[in-house]
């Protein structure tokens, strides 16, 4: 169907109220919400009630079709295909246990909206399958667990969500616990919408609350810009270039602010220029005076003077952004990227960083400490940061003897089935200690791997809904990276990783 006669806009998704008549204090509650929702900018209304009868079903719908009259927002109902023309609704929103999707086309004709729910790729796949013209729009979901579908366990995460919305040839809305804080998530993840119950039903104010929806989709980037502040590897595999590589292939926008070239290949790095302040700060102010920045990832700082000026735009025009601090010191291949006095000033932005992200040798440094030799010392390292002034923290046990991270299995991490040696890493945010595992790799193949993993956090934040998903999402990715990096053949030392591995078909 051509979008000129398409019966659902993309854009009538955006901020889609799904009533509860519960949550609103019975059916004169729902008719109050609509309206207010209405004033704050809803785009779509649909009247959800499992529990009532008909007749009260019909009564309900026919008031909420009098107050959408002339608005322009189109009303669908739950379920009931065989109350829609009753209503006078433009469409029914049926689910994987309600009437197929074939079926109520027939019994509703060309004209009406046929909303269909899909919560995994397989339901995609049946659906794709379906005659040209049967349905209109997808809801994806739950993107969380929620109160309104309890028997709904598998909530499906910012990146499935994303995967399905990418496949999905009909406009999408994301449903199940979406709140206003996740419209930047949502909306850079692809989908065109958001569906919400609680997040307006469940309020004091639902105009409020459904302008701020509106509000925060409005504002939210569908493409994160997202901006590295590092030095250069010639070779390719690690500093900007590795962290354009990994903003592009987990799908940011990337630019970058040069603090320093480097003369180095996969065996070493030969020399250090670093850029002159002045010039560090006029590649900075032309970034800020022109270009939305959605996140930072901080690389090598080369001095402590470059560290410095850097805190300036940290605790300045990025004060309010995420912000990935990888306190780069010494190279895979054991050469010095940061100068032996600057370690303080390193210190002194942690605070100004979100997450930082330090390698075994770098945490050891950064305290002051013999470097961790097992998994609880890599945990009580990590702590210790925190207790030093960081706000997040991410230790990397690529560097952990394989004895230590085979033999120190961690309950409840996510591979503890894997039977292999693991690569462990560390992560502390507010308060909560969470142990990220993935196979590790047998390669001489790492060259950049920190440096990736920084840029993929930076460039995945935007598009997630908190740090730990992000995490999660950065090492699956990196851990792909890593697996590809042999079929790249790249000087005779430490090679890159393959940042495209998902996307380049071989
Ligand atoms: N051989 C490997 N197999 C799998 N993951 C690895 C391997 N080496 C490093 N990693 C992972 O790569 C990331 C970077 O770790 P690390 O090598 O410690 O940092 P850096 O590159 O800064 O020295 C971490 O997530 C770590 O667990
Ligand atoms: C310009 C530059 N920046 C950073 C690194 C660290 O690389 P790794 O990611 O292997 O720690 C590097 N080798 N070169
Ligand atoms: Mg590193």
């Amino acid at each position: 169907m051509s979008t000129a006669q398409a019966r659902m806009r993309p854009e009538d998704l955006a901020v889609y109220l799904v009533t509860d008549t519960e949550q609103c204090g019975g059916p004169g509650g729902v008719v109050e919400t609509v309206r207010r929702a209405l004033a704050g900018g809803a785009t779509l209304v649909q009247l959800r009630d499992p529990h009532a009868s008909d007749e009260e079903f019909v009564r309900l719908g026919l008031e909420l079709a009098d107050v959408l009259t002339g608005s322009g927002v189109p009303l669908i109902v739950d379920d009931r295909v065989h109350l829609v023309d009753e209503i006078g609704a433009d469409g029914v929103h049926v689910g994987q246990s309600d009437m197929p999707p074939a079926q109520a086309r027939a019994v509703l004709g060309p004209d009406a909206v046929i909303g269909w729910s899909v919560t995994n790729e397989a339901e995609l796949d049946a659906t794709l399958a379906l005659p040209e013209g049967t349905i209109d729009y997808l809801g994806l979901g739950p993107m969380r667990a929620t109160a309104s579908k309890p028997g709904h366990a598998d909530p499906l995460g910012m990146a499935r969500l994303a995967r399905l919305a990418r496949r999905s040839p009909w406009p999408t809305c994301a449903i199940g616990g979406v709140t206003s804080r996740d419209a930047a998530a949502l909306k850079a993840s692809g989908v065109d919408g958001m569906a919400v119950i609680s997040a307006i039903c469940g309020t004091d104010d639902p105009e409020a609350a459904t302008r701020e929806l509106t509000e925060a989709w409005a504002r939210a980037p569908r493409i994160a810009n997202v901006l590295s502040i590092a030095g250069s590897d010639p070779s390719g595999g690690a500093g900007i270039q590795a962290d354009l590589k990994a903003f592009s292939a987990n799908g940011a926008y990337g630019m970058c602010v040069l603090t320093a070239l480097t003369a180095q290949n996969t065996r070493g790095v030969s020399d250090v220029h670093p850029v002159p302040l002045d010039f560090v700060r006029a590649q900075l102010d032309d970034i800020v005076s022109d270009v939305r920045v959605d996140a930072v990832k901080i690389g090598m700082l080369a001095s402590a003077a470059l560290a410095d000026t850097v805190g300036e735009y940290l605790a300045g025009p990025f004060a309010d952004l995420p912000v990935v601090l990888d306190p780069v010191m010494v190279a895979t291949s054991g050469d010095r990227l940061l100068d032996a006095d600057a370690t303080g000033a390193v210190r002194a932005l942690m605070p100004l960083a979100d997450v930082i992200t330090p390698n075994l040798p770098e945490a050891a440094v950064l305290l002051d400490l013999p470097e961790a030799r097992t998994l609880d010392d890599l945990r009580d390292q990590a702590r210790r940061l925190v207790a030093a002034g960081a706000r997040g923290v991410y230790v990397k046990g690529g560097h952990l003897d394989a004895g230590a991270t085979r033999t120190e299995r961690v309950s409840g991490a996510p591979d503890d089935t894997h039977e292999g040696r693991l690569a462990t890493d560390v992560l502390i945010l507010d308060g909560q200690e969470h142990v990220l595992t993935a196979p590790f790799i047998e390669t001489r193949n790492t060259h950049g791997t920190g440096c990736s993993l920084s840029s993929a956090l930076a460039a995945l934040r935007p598009q997630r809904t908190d740090w730990v998903e992000t995490a999660r999402d950065a090492k699956a990715w990196l851990t792909g990276a890593i697996a590809a990096a042999d079929t790249l053949q790249v000087g005779g030392g430490h090679g890159p990783i393959h940042h495209f591995h998902a996307l380049w078909d071989r």
